[in-house]
């Protein structure tokens, strides 16, 4: 585990001197800048409150900077909330099928872009059931299978598996990590979870709130495809340490 220098191949995403004030007086972000290449898989990791949201919506599109750049990719964007916030009333693989029904795109393409989400997700058995019926864990697959069934390049990921329970989230972090490695989208993923954060990802951005502002880059150099037995390792154990210990700088640094 090592800090990231920040200029290498030029970024699939980025902010650059971002800041983010709300007409309250909130200062969200300030002066905040990060990349991701194509195909990387970026942890933000911090308290309540550091701006983790703001810099999802920003590169979603959702909103814009007060001032800085926002460089986004030119394609599509997936995004899982924390909620999977479904449609209750309507079965799972309409549920899925909606980004498609939006753009209008035909119909035998849907079915079979929404029939291959649900096997990557491993809810082709419960394509006609509806929400109601699935447990929490299923649900947040069905919103992953939304997300994405339009292929997107980037997959925005807002604390995804913060309500689920430990097993449950175990296994949708391995599960997402095989989606990760077999699409090759660019995953931004937003946790407190400093295990989560370690287990996933390439590069994990730590920041610091009031205001919101990033605090230490840190890249895990674990390769894939990443194993229940690496919870338990010696260098999961070691870059858990070290990214508990930059968010501890973080905190005191901002009291
Ligand atoms: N539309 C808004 N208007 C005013 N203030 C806002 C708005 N959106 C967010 N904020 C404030 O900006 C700050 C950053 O919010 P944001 O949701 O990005 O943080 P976060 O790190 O994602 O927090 P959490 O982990 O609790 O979800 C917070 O103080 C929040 O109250």
């Amino acid at each position: 585990m090592h800090a990231t220098p920040l200029s290498e191949s030029p970024p699939f995403l980025a902010l650059r001197r971002v800041s983010r004030r709300f007409a309250n007086g909130v200062t969200a972000l300030s002066d905040v800048s990060l990349r991701a290449g194509r195909g990387e898989f970026v942890s933000l990791l911090g308290p309540s409150g550091c701006g983790k949201s703001t810099v999802l919506r920003l590169l979603s599109g959702l909103d814009e900077p007060s001032s800085g750049q926002v460089q986004r990719p030119p394609d599509d964007v997936g995004y899982v909330f924390q909620e999977p916030t479904l449609m209750p009333w309507a079965s799972v693989q309409d549920n899925v099928r909606l980004p498609l029904r939006l753009r209008g795109a035909p119909r035998a393409e849907a079915d079979a872009a929404v029939q291959a989400a649900l096997a990557a997700v491993g809810l082709a058995d419960f394509a006609r059931a509806l929400p109601r019926e699935l447990s929490g864990g299923m649900k947040m697959r069905a919103s992953i299978a939304r997300a994405l069934v339009t292929r997107p390049s980037l997959l925005l990921l807002d604390e995804p598996f913060a309500a689920l329970d430990e097993i449950t989230r175990f296994k949708l972090n391995q599960d997402l990590l095989a989606l990760w490695q077999r699409d090759a989208f660019t995953a931004l993923f937003v946790t407190h979870s400093v295990y989560e954060a370690v287990f996933l990802s390439q590069r994990i951005v730590v920041m610091a709130a009031r205001p919101g502002r990033v605090a230490a880059e840190l890249t895990v150099d674990a390769p894939y495809p990443r194993t229940p037995a690496f919870r338990s390792s010696a260098e999961f154990i070691r870059c858990c340490t070290a990214v508990s210990q930059a968010m501890e700088q973080a905190s005191e640094a901002a009291l």
